[in-house]
């Protein structure tokens, strides 16, 4: 909940050095998803199988000759922003993650465009609801951190009003229903192309006790949004 939702607290040593690497970390997050989806769809031969399972053993090799034991947190980007590179949903360097790109408006609402492919299949042709839940967590709990209150979710409970069908893009959608000291409830919805709801989220997020002496006040920070203005308010419907 956190992507880009804070200003580093530390100046980045050198951030033109950082966003190659960054590209390069990118490019390869997308290489490996365009492998996932090749991985779920191929009917190549047994033989190419694998073959091709060698070859991407010795890859993974080539990335392990330098790699980190701890799973990578929270970091400082080359733009001076905080963000969770290996967040399954947004993660910029997670393959896994769609990624999600989740942007805000002016009125807090956040929204992503959603269009996933044969790795998220549930139903025959359409998203798993294991995913299309994570997705809603993700996109609603992105407009209390945008608040200053980033909670970690204690409740999220998901409507699934029709399929969410593969390779067709949604639109998601998060607000905040009420502000309640460090407690967030938030909603949101996913949308399919006609506007009609696919799936609903009702959710409260908390930030944690160990967490609250560290954010001190809500900041406000990325986007200057007071909470009190923003707590009655719901998105513009489409
Ligand atoms: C920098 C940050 C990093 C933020 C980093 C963000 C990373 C991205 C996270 C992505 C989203 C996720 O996947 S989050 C991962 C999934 N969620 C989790 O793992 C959360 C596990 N649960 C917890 O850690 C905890 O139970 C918390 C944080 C939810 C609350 O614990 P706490 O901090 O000790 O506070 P606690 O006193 O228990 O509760 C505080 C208030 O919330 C209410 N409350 C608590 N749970 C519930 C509930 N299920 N339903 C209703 N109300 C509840 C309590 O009644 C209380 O109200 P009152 O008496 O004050 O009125």
């Amino acid at each position: 909940m956190t992507d880009g939702a804070f200003a580093s607290p530390a100046a980045v040593e050198d951030p033109d050095a950082l966003a190659v690497t960054e590209q390069a970390q990118g490019d390869l997050a997308e290489s490996l998803r365009e492998l996932v989806d090749a991985c779920v769809r191929t009917r190549v031969d047994d033989g190419t199988l694998m073959a091709v399972a060698q070859e991407v053993r010795t890859l993974t090799q080539r990335l392990l000759a330098r790699a980190q034991s701890d799973p990578l947190g929270i970091e400082a980007t080359s733009d001076g922003r905080l963000r969770d590179h290996g967040n399954p949903m947004v993660g910029m360097r997670n393959p896994i993650a769609p990624p999600l790109a989740v942007t805000g408006d002016a009125d807090g609402t956040m929204s992503a465009s959603l269009c996933l492919g044969a790795a998220y299949e549930g139903p025959p042709g359409c998203v798993h609801g294991g995913m299309v839940a994570a997705v809603l967590d993700q996109v609603v709990g992105s407009a209390p951190a945008m608040i200053g209150r980033p909670g970690l979710t204690a409740y999220l409970n998901t409507s699934y009003r029709r399929p969410t069908v593969l390779g067709t893009e949604h639109v998601v959608r998060g607000w905040i229903e009420e502000v309640d000291g460090w407690k967030v409830r938030a909603r949101g919805d996913i949308r399919d192309p006609q506007g009609r709801v696919t799936a609903e989220a009702d959710a409260l997020f908390v930030v944690p006790r160990w967490a609250r002496e560290h954010l001190g006040t809500p900041t406000g920070d990325a986007a200057g949004i007071d909470p009190a203005d923003t707590a009655t308010q719901g998105p513009a419907t489409s």
